[in-house]
């Protein structure tokens, strides 16, 4: 299986001026497959977003290397790393962060349009064909306002994958839902890795639907833990 993406000895901290330096991830080494899906849990505070953001180009790492695609992602200026996110990443938040003044539709458009400046062709029904699978088809005009949280989250979901992505970042993305509607929206998250390849991370605090995911990372102290079940 082709590498989406590779971590070697990632470091990471925050401070340093008058504040202390304190170093949130302290070497990680991950790498994660096309395909996979992929849950990532710790504790609070172990730097499970911070890691996030070095993966989804949002803040470069002080130290190691990281690789996206085959690209060296570590040390672009910020033109390129723009590119390569546009390209390769797509992002799923707790909160959806739709824009309420615009449609589903124009939401879901709103990272293809932010790329490149303008709408390619089939962009559009790209997206609807999107929002039709998961049956967001008849609510493409409406403004999130007008939707169910889960409904919302599903719009953030195909947001996320407008842009075709190789590689989807999501960060608690059932965080904000009932049990029900969480275990709705990663089933789907899971479906859609099935049926189209794209790479999935997740971060969950829900043991139960980490559990349901084929492969767990667990981030401990800044580094990336032996998973439970191989221990002992
Ligand atoms: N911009 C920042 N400046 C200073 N410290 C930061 C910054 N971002 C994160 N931290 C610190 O880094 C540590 C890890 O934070 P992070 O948000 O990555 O953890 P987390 O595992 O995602 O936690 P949670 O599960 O609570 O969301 C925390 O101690 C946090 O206070």
């Amino acid at each position: 299986m082709a590498e989406v993406i590779r971590l070697e000895g990632v470091r990471k901290g925050y401070g340093g001026g008058e504040a202390p330096w304190v170093e949130v991830l302290h070497g990680v080494d991950l790498v994660l497959h096309e395909g996979e899906f992929v849950s990532l849990a710790g504790p609070s505070g172990s730097g499970k977003s911070t890691l996030l953001n070095i993966m989804g180009l949002l803040e470069p790492p002080n130290d190691g290397a990281l690789t996206i695609a085959g690209e060296r992602a570590e040390a672009l200026d910020d033109d390129a790393r723009t590119r390569l996110r546009n390209r390769y990443l797509g992002f799923v938040f707790q909160f959806h962060h739709l824009l309420p003044a615009f449609s589903a539709l124009e939401n879901v458009l709103m990272p293809v349009f932010a790329g490149t400046g303008r709408l390619p062709a089939g962009a559009r029904e790209h997206a609807l064909a999107l929002l039709e699978r998961v049956g967001l088809a008849e609510h493409a005009g409406k403004r999130p306002v007008q939707l169910s949280g889960g409904q919302q989250q599903r719009v953030a979901i195909v947001r996320a994958l407008a842009n075709r992505p190789r590689l989807v970042l999501a960060d608690e993305p059932t965080g904000n839902l009932d049990t029900q509607t969480a275990a709705e929206v990663f089933a789907l998250m899971h479906d859609i890795n099935r049926e189209q390849g794209v790479t999935f991370l997740v971060v969950t605090h829900d043991e139960r639907l980490a559990q349901d995911c084929p492969r767990r990372v667990n981030l401990v102290d800044g580094r990336i833990a032996p998973s439970p079940a191989l221990v002992g």
